[in-house]
């Protein structure tokens, strides 16, 4: 197959009734086609892009849900005996823009592209599966999110228990895991959020990939809609299998190494997935890091529920980045450390020693002024080392990704230095850099030209004086070049004709131009090639061999231009790990130094974290609301919780009220934030704080129909209430807004009753506990560990300013008339409201009732 092979598309063509593989007469398909449906055989739920000269076509089916999900013009082209058979087509340059729609709309793409030269073909090019995309194995720069982490994830269900493996196979990171409990599976899964997840399966749609929201009956029903599910064979998720495979990747002997021997579960979840990553790279090599065990319960578990609430990544209201707790922490300076942040906030700590060593780095850094500013200036300079490092072990970087590296790995030692007096933890891990990767910046800038070109098989890429081959080679293109330029010199003064100029293109090569007028004084060796209006075009023997001997060296020198780069991106991929290594501390220092800038300059303090249950915070605020308040706004209020020996008089739970709007809900999630900020190691925005160590975090704010399973306001609140009352601990801080609200005035009362009673007297959880419901203030009275606190508003005649203050004491009334009749209520509303308000007030014995009870 040559250039002159492309069809055109042709459109108005009607698609022909060839429009499945399946149902054609492949006998009489002409010799590409019978390729193409040999390759779509091997890879029927994948879309296929074959490459046929300057485009990536699809035929047939894959034609038709291409065109369909692109919008792009569905035509058809002769396929052989058979007649037409449906195509259509992306230009090859624009494929990773067309690919990419195609996977985040959950397809799998594999490429087939020609890999031998059209021009040397004899008969058919020869064409091959060069890459599988899935949602999960993506390695492009354009296809990635810089600031977030691009998940594969794998699980291995057994009745109760559970394995789930991931990996960022363009970062390099592959951690796995076990556990019991299939909600905690959910959860993680969540925490997660991966782009793909693999799930074997005996089921007869193997090999599909399920586009979030379709169903499969092989889909356990554990695993949440929303994600992208590859059923796979059982066989690489195999015990013996995935052992092997391990094994091998990983050139150990025993797992005990990676820490996963005795968790069978987590073994042949990251066995399969590795399986995976290696069938759907086929032309590269992914380098992952070594294998990672880890135990959920090592980090601080925040439910998919509450990192809603509490609005960690996005916000509730509309799914934004900016409003969410990340957008106002993240003040990195690297792709790297964007994604970093990211992870932690996603997974705090529980270990004191580990939230210790991170707040004593930002604290040098909060300390040392100039320190920061020139480490941010910096870190600033530095690329996506994480990326760069993964698209060269995998044979997809291209010359600027190496320079971009380069420029990057010789920062390293400027930030050595920089660091060299530090004495925190994580600035110290930047202290040393290993030789190894001084020089092979070294040798990239040797090697690569400055600014090279996007393109790395055409040649420009290589410094003169690497290889001498390749300058004698171009010298003799040079020459060549010269002789060229001279003959135009040359041949006016032969020839007399002042005019005369040699030309070039595409398709006739070298020519010597000559107007028209002069043709009759051409010298008899010129043979005529081309006449045009005013110009005839000829060539000469002597022209035609020096026109073969560049174009010949051109090809050669670009082949070996090409052989450099990719020993030289070979050795990169070999430094892999090296690279990576040094890519985590370059981050985690990032991710520190802009909480460092942040504490500066939002004045968050370092809070004293501490073994016990107590959780005092002075003047906190929130860090969210902050922001996005003109300076000094903010209301700041203390919070003290945590009843012991020690701290006798501080209650595990608070009754909360406060009429609407007053600021009980953002109250509720600041001391929220502040507990989860402070486990992450960061600083908190709070004059000070002491604070034990939470193993988990539970919120129960807003109500919101869950229309997606068809359960009630009600039943919605009812439900995360019992995940809170079942799984909360001493050592959980529990946030509940409202509880009850979905139901009659009575029931709602008795359940919010029961319910703090519950969590102050059995569980003994810290708790905060906001709501309308002023009779829950009456608790405090019956037991010890229980206070009223209240936000406070100043009453005028005709309106109530709102002082955002909690205070000690129960507020005994909700204002709920006033703020109907703020919004617009008619009068005649407000006034029987309040006539009714006023009867029920005088006949109620709830309270009454309720401390009869005992
Ligand atoms: N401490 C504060 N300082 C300044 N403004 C605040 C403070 N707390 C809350 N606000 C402002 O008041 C608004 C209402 O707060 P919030 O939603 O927390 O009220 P609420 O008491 O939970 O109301 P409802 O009972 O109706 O849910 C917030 O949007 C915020 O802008």
């Amino acid at each position: 197959m040559t250039a002159s092979d492309i069809q055109p598309t042709e459109p108005n063509t009607p698609p022909t009734p060839h429009a499945d593989t399946r149902l054609v007469d492949r006998t009489k398909l002409s010799k590409m086609y019978q390729h193409y449906v040999e390759v779509k055989d091997k890879h029927p739920h994948a879309l296929l892009l074959y490459r046929v000269g300057d485009f990536f076509e699809t035929f047939f089916q894959d034609a038709v849900t291409v065109a369909r999900e692109l919008e792009l013009v569905l035509t058809s082209k002769h396929g052989g005996e058979v007649g037409r058979v449906a195509m259509t087509g992306v230009p090859h340059h624009a494929w990773e823009r067309y690919t990419t729609q195609l996977v985040e709309k959950g397809y799998a793409v594999v490429i087939c592209d020609q890999v031998e030269d059209a021009s040397e073909a004899v008969g058919l090019v020869r064409r091959e599966v060069t890459r599988i995309l899935t949602p999960g194995t993506l390695l492009e720069e354009g296809m990635l999110k810089s600031s977030r982490n691009n998940y594969l994830a794998a699980v291995v269900i057994a009745v109760n228990h559970w394995g789930l493996a991931y990996a960022d196979i363009s970062t390099g990171e592959f951690l796995t895991t076990q556990d019991s409990d299939l909600e905690r599976l959910t959860q993680e899964l969540m925490r997660l959020q991966p782009s793909e997840v693999l799930v074997p399966t005996n089921a007869p749609d193997l090999g599909s990939l399920l586009r979030p929201g379709e169903t499969s009956p092989s889909l356990p029903e554990c695993l949440p809609p929303s994600f992208c599910y590859s059923l796979r064979s059982q066989l690489p998720f195999s015990q013996a299998e995935a052992r092997s495979t391990l094994l091998q990747k990983f050139k150990v002997r025993s797992l005990e190494g990676l820490g996963c021997d005795h968790l069978p579960l987590a073994v042949r979840a990251a066995g399969g997935l590795l399986e995976y990553v290696e069938d759907t790279q086929k032309a590269g090599q992914v380098s992952l890091q070594r294998l990672r065990t880890y135990t959920i319960t090592d980090y601080l578990i925040v439910d998919n529920q509450t990192r809603r609430n509490l609005e960690i990544t996005q916000t509730v209201r509309d799914g934004t980045f900016h409003g969410s707790l990340l957008w106002a922490l993240d003040n990195t300076s690297t792709a790297m450390g964007s994604r970093a942040l990211r992870r932690w906030l996603l997974q705090p700590l529980l270990d004191t020693k580990g939230i210790r060593s991170r707040q004593d780095t930002i604290q040098e850094l909060v300390q040392n002024t100039p320190l920061r500013q020139d480490l941010r200036h910096l870190l600033r300079q530095i690329y996506d080392l994480e990326r760069l490092t993964g698209r060269a072990s995998s044979g997809t970087a291209n010359a600027r990704d190496l320079v971009a590296l380069a420029d990057s790995l010789s920062r390293l030692p400027e930030l050595a230095n920089l660091v060299a007096e530090a004495n925190s933890p994580f600035l110290k891990a930047l202290q040393k850099v290993p030789p190894i990767l001084e020089e092979l910046a070294q040798k990239i800038h040797a090697h690569l030209v400055e600014s090279p070109p996007l393109h790395i098989k055409e040649g420009g890429l290589i410094r003169p004086g690497v290889n001498p081959l390749l300058d004698e080679r171009k010298a003799t293109v040079e020459a060549d070049h010269q002789w060229i330029a001279n003959l135009e010199v040359d041949e006016r003064a032969r020839t007399g004709i002042p005019l005369l100029k040699v030309g070039f293109n595409e398709t006739f090569g070298y020519y010597i131009s000559i107007s028209r007028a002069k043709a009759d004084q051409v010298p008899p060796n010129y043979i005529r090639k081309q006449t045009l209006k005013n110009e005839e075009r000829y060539i000469t023997p002597e022209l035609k061999e020096r026109e073969a001997r560049i174009l010949t060296a051109r090809d050669d020198l670009h082949k070996l231009e090409y052989e450099i780069f990719v020993t030289l991106r070979e050795e990169v991929g070999e430094q892999a790990e090296a690279i990576r290594n040094l890519s985590r501390a370059v981050a985690a220092a990032d991710v520190l130094c802009g909480l460092a800038e942040l504490a500066v300059h939002q004045g968050y303090c370092r809070p004293e974290m501490v073994n016990g249950r107590e959780l005092k915070i002075v003047d906190g605020r929130h860090p969210v609301v902050e922001q996005s308040l003109p300076a000094g706004f903010f209301v700041p209020n203390s919070t003290e919780l945590g009843n012991s020996e020690e701290t006798a008089s501080l209650p595990d739970l608070v009754i909360l009220t406060g009429p609407n709007a007053s600021g009980k809900s953002c109250y509720l999630r600041q001391v929220g934030l502040i507990q989860l900020m402070a486990q992450i190691g960061s600083f908190v925005p709070a004059k000070s704080a002491r604070l034990g160590v939470c193993d988990r975090i539970f919120t129960r704010v807003g109500a919101v129909d869950d229309l997606a399973t068809g359960q009630s306001t009600f039943m919605v609140e009812m439900n995360e209430t019992a995940n809170i009352l079942n799984h909360a601990t001493s050592r959980s801080l529990v946030l509940l807004d409202e509880i009850g609200r979905g139901t009659a005035t009575f029931d709602g009362l008795s359940i919010a009753w029961a319910v703090a009673e519950y969590l102050a007297m059995e569980i003994r959880s810290r708790t905060i506990f906001a709501t309308h419901y002023h009779e829950l203030n009456e608790l405090a009275g019956m037991l010890p560990n229980v206070a009223n606190y209240q936000v406070t508003v100043k009453e005028l005649p005709d309106q109530i300013i709102f002082l955002h203050q909690v205070q000690p004491g129960g507020a005994d009334k909700s204002y709920g008339i006033e703020a109907g009749r703020l919004a617009g209520l008619p009068a005649v509303v407000i006034q029987r409201a309040k006539q009714v308000m006023g009867q029920i007030e005088k006949h109620s014995k709830i309270a009454i009732g309720l401390q009869n009870l005992d």
